[in-house]
């Protein structure tokens, strides 16, 4: 139990860089499901996270059941509902949008997701969720009805995520948005983990192996990518291990 934040805890210790490749259960075809596994096993990524700003019922849980016929690596949920919480997943980021101010995602799913985790197994990781403005409005914006937080204002970019440090969350999540034009810039990633003791994820608008980088050796720990891979399968290539 336990085992996958404790994991990310003991690479971010030795300086290790994690990758999870983000499935959208809305957008992928389960006819594809080995296909995909087989070049994320070959790739660098560390986990697989799956979720979406919206999901049909009980497609997370097909799902999982047919990634786990071919795959090892830790299955993190990463919902944008109650309704995609599973049991067939190793862990769950239980999300609160920090960056927003509508009570529902603050708190509101959170308890509605008690009754259904109470007959779970869930390795359970409380997550500090910021979003971060790209120039174009993003499906969390859209589904949460929140803002995003200003590009321009670092210091509440980062008093925020010490904000969700300091209420207890063992992760901050710094999200440009799935498909985002431009990714976190640098300097936000490298002055809020230099202000953290708890591991950093990074997502949004990666696409190249150099912003992959770049965002590593800025101060993420753990990189979230999706839409690249929906688009074209053969960034897997630039990724092998
Ligand atoms: C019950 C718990 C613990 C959490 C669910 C409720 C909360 C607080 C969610 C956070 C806000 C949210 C809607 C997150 C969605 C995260 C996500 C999987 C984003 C990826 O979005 P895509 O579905 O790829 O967007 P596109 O449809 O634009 O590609
Ligand atoms: O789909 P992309 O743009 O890679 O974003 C990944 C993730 O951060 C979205 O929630
Ligand atoms: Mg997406």
């Amino acid at each position: 139990m336990k085992a996958i934040y404790t994991n990310i805890l003991q690479a971010v210790s030795n300086g290790e860089k994690l990758l999870a490749i983000l499935i959208d259960p809305d957008k992928f075809l389960l006819n594809n499901t080995q296909n995909f596994i087989d070049k994320i096993e070959k790739s660098i990524a560390t986990h697989i996270f799956i979720g979406g700003s919206t999901v049909d019922d009980f497609v997370t849980e097909t799902l999982i059941s047919e990634i786990k016929k071919f795959s090892q690596l830790p299955i993190v949920l990463f919902p944008g509902d109650v309704s995609q919480i599973t049991n067939q997943a190793d862990a769950l980021l239980f999300l609160s949008l920090i960056s927003g101010r509508n009570p529902e995602y603050l708190i509101g799913k959170q308890v509605k997701a008690v009754s259904k985790l109470r007959q779970m197994n869930l390795e359970i990781i409380s997550t500090g969720y910021v979003l971060i403005e790209n120039g174009k409005k993003t499906a969390v914006q859209r589904v949460t009805e929140t803002k995003p937080l200003s590009r321009t204002h670092i210091q509440n970019i980062v008093d925020t995520a010490k904000a969700g440090e300091l209420l207890g969350m063992k992760l901050i999540y710094l999200e440009a948005g799935s498909g985002a034009l431009h990714p976190i810039p640098l300097d936000i990633i490298s002055k809020v983990k230099s202000e953290l003791t708890v591991p950093l994820i990074v997502g949004g608008g990666i696409k190249t192996k150099e912003q992959l980088e770049d965002a590593y050796n800025a101060g993420a720990d753990l990189v979230v990518i999706g839409t690249a891979f929906e688009n074209d399968e053969s960034f897997f290539e630039e990724l092998k291990s």
